[in-house]
């Protein structure tokens, strides 16, 4: 269980960007984070790892307050916590399975990680993992041969080459066609049950997020305004959370043309910005 206690950040330019958020998430749920930009939905997910540091509140994952932690201490606890992100921030040059082994990074220490040292267990999982998310047949391909769906794949299976208790996912469609997304979230649902995990997702699209997630919360200005099931995202309610729209046509866009091609190419318009290069290196990095 995640727990989110009067979570507030203000940054120093002033922009509050979380008023004393109350949330909780049990096992095995995934909840989809909708909001305008800027409402605060990427300072949230940052906030429950501290790589945006909280300025009220807590963070509990499991009766650990995450919040309170030393630097050692909420590196070990970053183990538990698995992050993917919009632009995948895969290393380029690294094959496929060097980059979910990187996941790892926590467990095993940086210069084994850097020497490619990593115990046959975590070789083992790594084949587990890329054959559920359907790339075991090109495991030693470069990260730079990919389609952005391929790419996507290869950061959920080096999330969860950690064998985290929480998914924080960021955006994690934006960059992919809308087949793509809906293959994407729908394998990332699946796994947050098999795996029991608790799962924030803060996504743009609000007739994905419909068909793929369980619970909602639309987020604006820093404060929740709705949380609830999918279905309780009425025309009134998305009004409340964006402001006027044709809410109708959008909620219309719902449609179930779901196919099982897994392997079908994404768009790829990833420009690994310095940023999210930085946010997986801390996310996973060693003690
Ligand atoms: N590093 C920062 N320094 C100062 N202000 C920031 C910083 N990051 C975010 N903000 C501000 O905090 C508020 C929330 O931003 P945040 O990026 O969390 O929103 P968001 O809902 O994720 O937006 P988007 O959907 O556009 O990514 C905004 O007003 C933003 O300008």
């Amino acid at each position: 269980m995640l727990q989110l206690q009067n979570l507030g950040k203000s940054y120093k330019t002033g922009d509050d960007a979380l008023k004393g958020v109350n949330l909780e998430i049990p096992d095995g749920q995934i909840v989809g984070l909708i909001g305008p930009s800027g409402a605060g939905k990427s300072t949230l997910i940052r906030c429950v790892n501290r790589l945006v540091e909280p300025t009220t509140g807590k963070v509990i994952l499991n009766d650990v307050d995450v919040t309170t932690l030393s630097a050692g201490g909420l590196r070990k606890e970053r183990r538990k916590m698995g992050m993917i992100f919009q632009e995948y921030a895969l290393v380029d040059r690294l094959t496929i399975m060097e980059n979910v082994l990187s996941g790892r990074l926590g467990y095993v220490g940086f210069w084994k990680s850097f020497l490619r040292k990593y115990p046959q267990s975590d070789v083992d999982e790594a084949f587990r993992l890329l054959e559920r998310v359907g790339l075991d047949h090109m495991v030693d391909k470069r990260a730079d041969e990919l389609s952005g769906g391929q790419k996507q794949r290869v950061g959920i299976a080096r999330a969860l080459i950690q064998d985290p208790e929480v998914l924080l996912i960021d955006e994690p469609t934006a960059s992919l066609d809308p087949k793509t997304s809906r293959q994407i979230m729908r394998l990332i649902a699946e796994l947050c049950k098999e795996r029991n995990l608790s799962t924030i997702v803060n996504i743009h699209d609000v007739a994905l997020a419909q068909m793929y997630v369980e619970r909602i919360v639309g987020l604006q200005l820093g404060e929740i305004v709705f949380d609830g099931p999918p279905e309780g995202l009425t025309p009134d309610v998305l009004t409340q959370i964006y402001g006027e729209e044709d809410w109708e046509a959008t909620i219309d866009e719902v449609s179930d043309d779901i196919d099982d091609d897994i392997n079908e190419d994404g768009i790829d318009s990833a420009k690994n910005t310095d940023k999210v290069a930085k946010d997986i290196t801390e996310a996973v990095s060693a003690p």
